[in-house]
């Protein structure tokens, strides 16, 4: 028997019911934990956009810090949260089954349809992808900024911010607002942000190799950590934080990996999305394929574009 696995997490209902999965998971194993909540500097600046504190770490930092001196065995995060390339010293040893990927529309009004444009309608979102991809397919449709935890943010349209939120089918379904879903969006033109729906698994290089394959077969799904590698190659390519409006989904069908990915100007104007598929087992190859592709149509410069505008706010 392996001795108690220290699950590390913040502190946000939406990370404490992935930690949950996790120790879940470990213990169909018969492998026992605990959680232990971390307080990061990304939850003390609620009210600052994160493009402005600076993406990179801020919700990380301080678990990456537990994990090297083993207060912490494993960091529990949204895949999608999860920086494309981490530091040396850390790596991403599993991803839990995939949940539905797409996005949905929240609202506690009737008959909300963003298709249809004879009636005005504002969505509350924070996500430059979800923005720059209603500019670009519903252009009749505003949104307006909406941050924090999803009881707050479900509260400020009640309030009356907004009509709908838009917002990932996996963290609505988690904190049980089934209910209030008012339309599921098309993964074709909402295509998900890499690694959406998929809890990550983060552990340091120097955890013991013996605890470290428990974990791994406890937690990991292989048909979603296949689909997870070619969507994170494709964004290390590009270096898209998760304020850039990037976008990535990758499906596996026997031994075959399809990865449709793209990337859309801020203002909706312009929108690339292209397809690549091969053997899975060559999935970080065809993540950096698609990556040259979308770079080689036009991608380099939207991608150029919208740093040089982020750069200036
Ligand atoms: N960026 C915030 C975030 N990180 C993970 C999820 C949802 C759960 C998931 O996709 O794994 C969300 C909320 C959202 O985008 O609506």
């Amino acid at each position: 028997m392996s001795r108690k696995v220290k699950i590390g997490t913040r502190g946000s209902k939406l990370a404490l019911w992935q930690a949950y999965h996790v120790e879940d998971l470990l213990k169909a194993k018969g492998i026992e934990s605990e959680i232990v909540i971390i307080d990061t500097k990304g939850d003390q600046v609620l009210d600052v956009s994160i493009s402005k504190i600076g993406s990179k770490g801020v919700f990380t930092q301080e678990l990456e810090d537990q994990l090297l001196d083993g207060r912490i065995d494993i960091a529990v995060h949204s895949a999608k949260d999860m920086q494309s390339s981490l530091a040396e010293e850390f790596e991403l040893i599993a991803f839990t089954q995939r949940e539905k990927e797409n996005d949905v529309l929240l609202s506690a009004k009737k008959g909300i349809d963003i298709r249809d444009a004879s009636r005005p309608l504002v969505l509350g979102t924070s996500s430059t992808r979800r923005v720059a991809t209603l500019k670009h397919f519903y252009p009749h449709i505003k949104t307006v900024d909406v941050r924090g935890n999803l009881q707050t943010r479900i509260r400020k349209m009640e309030e009356g911010l907004c009509d709908a939120l838009l917002l990932a089918f996996a963290g609505v379904h988690r904190m049980g607002y089934d209910g209030m879903i008012a339309q599921e969006l098309d993964l074709g033109e909402f295509t998900p942000a890499v690694g959406q729906g998929s809890v990550a698994v983060e552990a340091a290089k120097s955890l013991d190799p013996m605890l470290r394959a428990e974990i791994i077969s406890a937690c990991n799904h292989p048909e979603t950590e296949f689909r997870l590698r070619a969507e994170r190659a494709y964004l290390r390519v590009l270096e898209g934080g998760c304020s850039i409006p990037v976008f990535a989904l990758a499906n596996v069908e026997g031994d075959r990996l399809t990865l449709k990915g793209g990337i859309i100007s801020l203002d909706g104007s312009e929108r690339i999305a292209l397809e690549v598929s091969g053997g899975k087992g060559d999935s970080e190859k065809l993540g950096e394929e698609l990556a040259e592709r979308v770079f080689a149509a036009g991608g380099k410069t939207i991608l150029e574009q919208i740093k040089k505008s982020q750069a200036q706010q």
